[in-house]
């Protein structure tokens, strides 16, 4: 329907056509099937969550797939993709326009427009971020031609990263004493580390999800370089489409520098320069193959060490993508990108309808199921005993290249739980998370491998 001045109006908009916006606005559509949804996205394709599976109360899995959003259109008729980013939001005016120079007047809008990476330096060529297909498409370009690269981060996509790569070497600078700080403690990275160490890499366990459809987009992709439209984020088997080998024989060889970041970053001719007039420079330890090969650039670390590469991942976080309307919080995580993105359509229902809404069940505890490698890994509540200072403890059970289990203990509840391998533990121990039971009693039991805990607390 056309508003003042031409502006089409809608009751509810949704902006971001990744998980988070197409599922409010698939909602919103069954919902208000008289209604017309206006999903605005800056991307070609949307995410869509195919075979959802619900593994325990809060741990969910589904595919997701790339689609072009015609197939969104013709599963939900009352749904209508306008496909240009949002240049401006005048929330008092109910208002959006976008880059085609369209306006948009809605009574409801849900902002789901994502992240993009937080690289340790903007506008440097060779240091290279991973968010969507094209820049994933730009990193593997790269990587094809390359000896050795720097992988900084110590996240979700640094973890993938150092242990899909092969052929190349990979310096891989975390800032932590012990690798994988987002996800584990020290002893989880401990039991991870001989899968990460070892030369050659098993046949990965069987991938729960679809690889990416790109259907329609093929086209789109620039050849070289990533492109600078804003694309809805990787997530789960993102690499296994991706062949990500590089130029060397080798299989698998990660050299983890700990407790260092970058300090600086010199380009090859600034090298050299710099070699040659200052004395001083480069202070401290050095590599010595900095020396006798020439690389593209080199990177300086805090702990004095320097090492030349072909390039730099930045693998360092994200930023949410509030520019240019507002500022905002992050969605972080696949799943958590489809339950919020349900749940605000829920609300905007509830709203418009007058009517109350609780609070979803699955805000009551973290969970997260991922593979970190080649592991199946579940986290849970507060499983680096987040917020409840030294008034913890922990329980463990480790059996080397099988199973690692950590449980967070206070006053004799469970705060929280680290699974790696196929423990079958996560339905029991998100139960005794949700129900706060007094777990006193059972003590050290609670992770004795001869008891079956299930029998326990069914
Ligand atoms: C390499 C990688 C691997 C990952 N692996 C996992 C994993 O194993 N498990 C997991 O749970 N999560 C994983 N994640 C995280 C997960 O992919 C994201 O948290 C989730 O997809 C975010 O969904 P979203 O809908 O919030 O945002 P996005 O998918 O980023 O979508 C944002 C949408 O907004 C649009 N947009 C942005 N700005 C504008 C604008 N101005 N106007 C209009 N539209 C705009 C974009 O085009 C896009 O369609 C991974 C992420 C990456 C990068
Ligand atoms: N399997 C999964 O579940 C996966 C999930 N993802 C998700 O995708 C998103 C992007 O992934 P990613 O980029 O790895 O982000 P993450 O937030 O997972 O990790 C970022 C890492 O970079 C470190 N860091 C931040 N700034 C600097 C800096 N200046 N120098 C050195 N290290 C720094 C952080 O340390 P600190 O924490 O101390 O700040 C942290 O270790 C995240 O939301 C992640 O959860 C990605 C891949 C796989």
């Amino acid at each position: 329907m056309a508003g003042p001045g031409g502006a089409a109006r809608t009751r509810f908009a949704v902006v971001g056509g990744g998980i988070a916006g197409v599922t409010c606005a698939e909602q919103l559509a069954v919902e208000f099937p008289s209604e017309d949804i206006f999903l605005v996205t800056a991307s070609p394709v949307i995410k869509a969550v195919t075979n959802f599976k619900q593994v325990s109360k809060t741990l969910e899995e589904f595919d997701v797939e790339e689609q072009p959003s015609s197939l969104l259109e013709q599963r939900y008729p009352n749904i209508r993709v306008i496909q240009s980013g949002v240049k401006q939001l005048k929330s008092d005016e109910h208002k959006i326009y976008t880059e085609d120079g369209k306006e948009y007047i809605y009574e409801k809008l849900c902002l789901c427009a994502g992240a993009k990476p937080k690289l340790i330096v903007e506008g440097n060529p060779y240091v290279l971020g991973i968010r969507d297909t094209d820049s994933a498409q730009a990193f593997q370009k790269n990587l094809a031609q390359a000896e050795r690269i720097v992988v900084v981060g110590n996240g979700g996509i640094a973890l993938e990263l150092v242990y899909e790569i092969q052929g190349c070497e990979v310096i891989w600078a975390i800032k932590d004493k012990a690798i994988g700080n987002t996800f584990f403690d020290a002893g989880a990275a401990e039991f991870l580390l001989p899968k990460l160490t070892a030369e050659s890499r098993e046949t990965p366990i069987g991938c729960k999800r679809t690889k990416y459809t790109l259907e329609g987009s093929e086209e789109k992709r620039r050849p070289t370089g990533a492109s600078d439209k804003l694309g809805s984020a990787l997530g789960p088997d993102w690499h296994e489409g991706l062949h990500l080998k590089g130029t060397k024989e080798f299989s698998h060889k990660v050299h983890i520098e700990i407790l260092c970041e970058v300090k600086k970053i010199y380009l090859q001719q600034e090298f050299i320069q710099l070699q040659r007039t200052s004395l001083t420079f480069p202070k401290g330890e050095r590599n010595l193959e900095a020396d006798e090969v020439l690389w593209p650039v080199y990177v300086e670390l805090t702990n004095g060490k320097i090492y030349g590469c072909n390039f730099i991942v930045s693998a360092t976080g994200v930023v949410p993508n509030v520019e240019p309307f507002l500022d905002g919080n992050n969605m972080r995580l696949w799943t958590q990108a489809r339950q919020m993105g349900w749940y605000a359509a829920k609300c905007m229902a509830a709203d418009a309808l007058g009517e109350s809404i609780e609070m979803d069940f699955s805000f009551e505890l973290f969970a997260h199921i991922t593979k970190f490698f080649n592991y199946k890994v579940v986290v849970l509540g507060k499983y680096n005993a987040q917020g409840l200072g030294s008034d913890h403890e922990l329980m463990l059970r480790c059996t080397k290249g099988h199973e690692y289990v950590k449980v967070v203990m206070q006053n004799g509840r469970m705060m929280g739980a680290v699974l790696i391998g196929e423990t079958d533990l996560e339905e029991t121990f998100e139960n005794l998370i949700l129900n706060q039971m007094d777990l006193s009693a059972y003590g050290e039991d609670l992770l004795n491998p001869d008891i079956d805990i299930e029998d326990y607390f069914d």
